[in-house]
């Protein structure tokens, strides 16, 4: 090139899905970081959204009542995978979204179509804007979000494995009760109306179940590197 500079690759956007504890942010942060992509994890903004729903006193058995403030609480990600963050109405909230109570109501507010539009297309204009690529993790990124994605995994792993996984970070929380509410989030998340969690036709599943996190961002690090070179 004339003035020397490094041809500019296409981004590469690539969509992670499943359930919880199945390493999604984990795996799809480490992606990131090895391959300088930008990093998204979508549940923190449904997490951030029902924060601000419950700070604010509003009847979440009420999807009319929280579909009319869909559009209230101004979230925004920061998408460096060494360092993401995420605020509400310029509030960091990255500790706060991790309570039970939030993890309790996530499901319930996201399940309302008017705040998966909202957060859908804050979701697209941030994929839209990563100049390198993006890792976008969530449960239906690779159905709904961004259906063009390059390259789209679905992880799974065991119920017993997940609730080991998600009680270890949970410092002395019981390991029947995480597995019981794990599987009422999935149920709800599976089962809503629109956009439910699910895996896209043509997703790559990775039973995660065997694997050690190191293996699993190997074998989407390998993927990723497939399609850019294009095997
Ligand atoms: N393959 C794996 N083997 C063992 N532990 C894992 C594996 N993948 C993730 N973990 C651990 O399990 C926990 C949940 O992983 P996380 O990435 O937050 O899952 P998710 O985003 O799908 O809920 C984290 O403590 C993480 O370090
Ligand atoms: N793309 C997404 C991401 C998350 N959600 C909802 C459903 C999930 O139970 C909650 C929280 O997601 P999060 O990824 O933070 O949950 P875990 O880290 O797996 O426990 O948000 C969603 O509806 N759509």
């Amino acid at each position: 090139m004339e003035n020397g500079a490094a041809p500019t690759a296409k981004p590469v956007i690539v969509a992670i899905d499943g359930p919880s504890g199945t390493g999604k942010s984990s795996t799809s942060k480490a992606v990131a970081a090895q391959l300088g992509l930008s990093y998204l994890d979508t549940g923190a903004q449904y997490r951030a959204i029902t924060w601000w729903m419950v700070n604010n006193g509003i009847d979440l058995t009420d999807p009319t009542a929280v579909a009319a403030v869909a559009g209230k609480a101004d979230i925004v990600s920061g998408t460096d995978p060494a360092a993401p963050t995420i605020t509400v109405d310029g509030v960091d909230v990255a500790a706060a979204i991790r309570t039970q109570e939030v993890t309790s109501k996530v499901s319930a507010v996201s399940a309302v179509p008017e705040v998966r539009a909202r957060i859908t297309e804050l979701q697209r204009s941030l994929a839209a804007r990563a100049e390198r690529g993006i890792v976008v993790e969530g449960r239906d990124i690779g159905t709904t979000v961004l259906p063009d994605a390059d390259l789209k995994i679905f992880l799974t792993a065991s119920p017993e494995a997940r609730a080991a996984r998600r009680s270890g970070e949970l410092k002395g929380a019981d390991l029947h009760a995480t597995r019981e509410a794990l599987i009422k989030r999935d149920t709800a998340d599976s089962s809503r109306k629109t956009s439910p969690l699910a895996k896209a036709d043509d997703a790559v599943e990775v039973d995660t179940t065997e694997l050690t996190l190191a293996q699993v961002i190997e074998c989407v690090v390998t993927l990723v590197e497939e399609k850019r070179t294009g095997k």
